[in-house]
């Protein structure tokens, strides 16, 4: 196994860089790909993650040159290919509809590329069978894609993209048609692949999940902008923008002042209500003014409130509407008096104190937990 990978690996030609120059896109009037800036290194993964219609797919046909951009320059490997055609750059592409031959057995579509390009017999069942291999579908080479379920032909049609060691690899919702537990193994299985041939892939999706889960970089992108490139946990932690904050994770946003204290911290006064937070870190705007709050469920912590007790103005004064034992933590729906509501999230430990339904309930940041501010 580990042989068989470490030759593929060295006929992959392990990673080289991608990089996309103010890229613009206009179909028509329309502007798809607003000038991405965007450096991806060798060997990285990285996930075009936004809604539908941010211009994802746009650009990743753009890299494989399928689409010839407007405006800017991609290059792979330090080398400019924009204009190269598609066959050319060393870029495999693998579709959402898997697009394999049908009229063609499992071993005939794997073996195409490299047979178009004259490779000889022995060499394109050599490397059918290695690919196969890989993708665990050597016991299946005999069958025609109708045969096989989804998930398996989204494998096949892997394997035929990898046969020719495309120098980058790119993915495009590759596993939209597949149903949540198949998803997650096509997930793994080629994360694992793609670490073993140290290829250079590029995936869209809109699922945050999967980003999340799969890549090492993810490039979030809104109408056509790049709105930020960072790992899955600055992405999480330290939105860039308050579309990254509200399209990643779940954020409770909030209107308000942002004032200077005197011991160095901040504090966030809310427009509507009476809510008053101590901030140690705001980010990514320290600018005193108004301001958007905006913190994960998680990054709240909540303590329940005596009746008849002091009024106190310095966190999220609520009333518990519903509490959701989810596994290992417990989510909490709150209502505030002429204000948006929150959630918080828990984690189920001992100690935690009974909170129910109705009690009223103070909440604040979290010691040392991120929490994001953003200039109106
Ligand atoms: N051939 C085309 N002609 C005109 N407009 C197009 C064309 N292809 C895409 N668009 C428009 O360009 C924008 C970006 O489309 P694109 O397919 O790149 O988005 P996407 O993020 O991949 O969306 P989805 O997740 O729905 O596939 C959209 O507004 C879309 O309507």
């Amino acid at each position: 196994m580990e042989s068989r990978m470490s030759k593929l690996g060295q006929q992959s030609l392990s990673g080289v860089s991608v990089e996309l120059e103010s890229v613009l896109h206009r179909y028509g009037e329309s502007i798809a790909v607003d000038r991405v800036d965007l450096q991806i290194n060798p060997g990285e993964l990285v996930a075009l993650l936004g809604p539908s219609g941010c211009g994802k797919t746009t650009l990743l046909r753009i890299v494989a040159g399928l689409i010839t951009q407007t405006g800017g320059t991609v290059r792979i490997g330090g080398q400019q290919v924009d204009r190269l055609a598609p066959n050319e750059r060393g870029a495999g592409i693998v579709f959402q509809s898997y697009a394999l031959f049908p009229h063609m057995t499992v071993e005939k579509n794997v073996g195409y590329g490299l047979r178009a390009r004259g490779a000889s017999e022995r060499e394109v069942n050599q490397t059918v069978h290695e690919m196969l291999e890989m993708v665990q579908m050597d016991a299946y080479a005999r069958r025609y894609p109708r045969e096989l379920s989804g998930g398996q032909q989204q494998r096949v049609a892997l394997a035929r993209t990898l046969a020719v060691h495309p120098r980058v690899l790119l993915l495009d919702e590759p596993f939209a048609a597949l149903d949540k537990n198949l998803r997650l193994d096509m997930q793994i299985e080629i994360r694992r692949i793609q670490r073993e041939l140290g290829i250079t892939t590029l995936i869209v999706t809109h699922d945050q999940d999967e980003a999340m889960s799969m890549a090492d970089r993810i490039a979030v992108m809104n109408a056509g902008v790049l709105e930020q490139f960072d790992s899955p946990e600055a992405v999480y932690d330290r939105p860039a923008t308050r579309f990254v904050a509200g399209f990643v994770g779940t954020a409770n946003m909030i209107e308000g002042l942002l004032v200077p204290r005197a011991d160095g911290m901040y504090e966030f006064q809310e427009s509507e209500g009476q809510a008053r937070l101590a901030i140690r870190h705001p980010g990514p705007c320290s600018r005193p003014g108004s301001v958007l709050f905006a913190a994960r469920p998680e990054h709240l912590a909540i303590e329940p409130v005596e009746a008849g007790g002091v009024y106190r103005v310095d966190g999220l004064m609520a009333r518990v509407e519903m509490v959701l034992p989810l596994g290992p933590s417990l989510v909490y729906e709150l209502s505030r008096q002429d204000a948006p509501g929150i959630k918080v999230v828990v984690p189920r430990t001992h100690g935690v104190p009974r909170i129910a339904v109705g009690d009223q309930v103070v909440a604040r940041v979290r010691d040392g937990s991120p929490v994001s501010v953003f200039a109106d």
